[in-house]
């Protein structure tokens, strides 16, 4: 068989691009033999890394599953990157294991295949082209040539891929790691930032992207700071703070029930009709927080209490508050930043806070 997309490994044709470049034709998922090599499983147990008396990673577990997007989030210095390192065997543990179905990634026989990632977008010869970039590294992990052309194809730098990487702006220099990433068809992608640079275009391209990756059953694990961004991309999150896990789950119940913000003419009168429908609310600022997403109920409630409604809308909390939330106590704060972190939260609008 030979269909344009597809990489043979063995006797299966492997498929990837099918669907995400619009002037793409649709392409069959991967084989059933194909998604009987690896599956992908990321686990880390008490994983720990301490460079002299500094821990930067500290005691961290968490799992990644595939067929998800999962984001790993924390702010500066919080141990990110150390601990992708540690997962693709560039930096030893000090204690604990990062594995990949069970296998450290030194005991895994082809990475190429099981495992890509890009780090940092800005490990290029300068004086080759981002097609000659990648035809050395598919000679160095065995596949074919072309497959170089349909990944560049693929991240959408196809007329760029001749010039010379040095010249590449920060987004391409994204798209050319990402189809390095993707040579060797692997299970399992790692990326470090992956939207950094890209333009709104850009990110709104990568997060298909990444999508179309994970329903094809891959296992993604992307770092980021952007959290309105990753908001939108990922499943599942992960997020640090100085090296240690602060909270693990899916965005939905990382977000916890949606809430109701409710301003109107006599909040007591509310509280008490509310509270006979068995929904609690409370004061916040001039209106009333109220524990259900339910407007219409809301309204209705009002409504029939013959109480006027200013304002009604849903809550819910948003990723970047709850990294916040989580990342600003006094526990968690950035041992990076000194004072300035604990200076950065005692400055914030308490209006502002209400308003979110
Ligand atoms: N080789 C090293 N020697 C000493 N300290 C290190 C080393 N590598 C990292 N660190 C420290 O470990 C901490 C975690 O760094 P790391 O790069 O993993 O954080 P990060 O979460 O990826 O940060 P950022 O978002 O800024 O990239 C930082 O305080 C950093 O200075």
């Amino acid at each position: 068989m030979s269909v344009p997309g597809a990489v043979r490994r063995g006797q299966d044709a492997v498929w990837l691009s099918g669907g995400v470049a619009s002037a793409t034709p649709s392409r069959p998922p991967r084989p059933d033999s194909a998604a009987a090599g690896p599956r992908g499983v990321i686990e880390v147990r008490g994983l720990t890394k301490r460079f002299g008396s500094f821990t930067a990673v500290d005691d961290l577990d968490f799992d990644v599953r595939p067929g998800r997007v999962t984001g790993f989030l924390g702010p500066n210095g919080s141990g990110k990157t150390t601990t992708l390192r540690m997962l693709l065997g560039l930096v030893r543990p000090t204690a604990g294991t990062a594995t990949i179905d069970g296998r450290r990634y030194a005991e895994i026989e082809n990475p190429q295949a099981v495992v890509g990632s890009a780090l940092e977008a800005t490990s290029f010869h300068p004086g080759r082209s981002g097609r000659d970039h990648l035809r050395v590294l598919a000679t160095v992990a065995g596949v074919p040539a072309r497959r170089v052309d349909e990944l560049l194809e693929l991240v959408g730098i196809p007329a760029a891929a001749r010039q010379r990487a040095g010249g590449y702006s920060m987004g391409m220099r994204q798209r050319l790691g990402l189809a390095a990433a993707l040579l060797g068809d692997p299970a399992v992608i790692i990326l470090d930032e992956p939207a950094n640079g890209l333009d709104p275009e850009g990110i709104r391209w990568l997060r298909g992207f990444l999508r179309h990756l994970a329903d094809e059953g891959r296992t993604l694990l992307i770092s980021s700071h952007m959290l309105g961004e990753v908001e939108q991309t990922v499943d599942d999150v992960v997020i640090i703070a100085n090296g240690r896990r602060v909270a693990q789950g899916t965005v939905a119940e990382l977000r916890g029930r949606a809430t109701a913000y409710v301003r109107t003419s006599d909040p007591d009168a509310l509280v008490r009709a509310l509270s006979d429908r068995g929904v609690q609310a409370r004061r916040r600022g001039e209106g009333l927080q109220v524990d259900t997403g339910d407007l219409v109920l809301v309204g209705d409630v009002a409504h029939a209490a013959d109480v006027a409604v200013h304002e009604l809308r849903g809550e819910q909390t948003h990723l970047e508050e709850l990294f916040f939330t989580l990342t600003e106590t006094a526990e968690n704060r950035n041992r990076n930043l000194g004072d300035a972190g604990a200076a950065d939260t005692r400055h914030r609008d308490p209006q502002q806070e209400d308003r979110r």
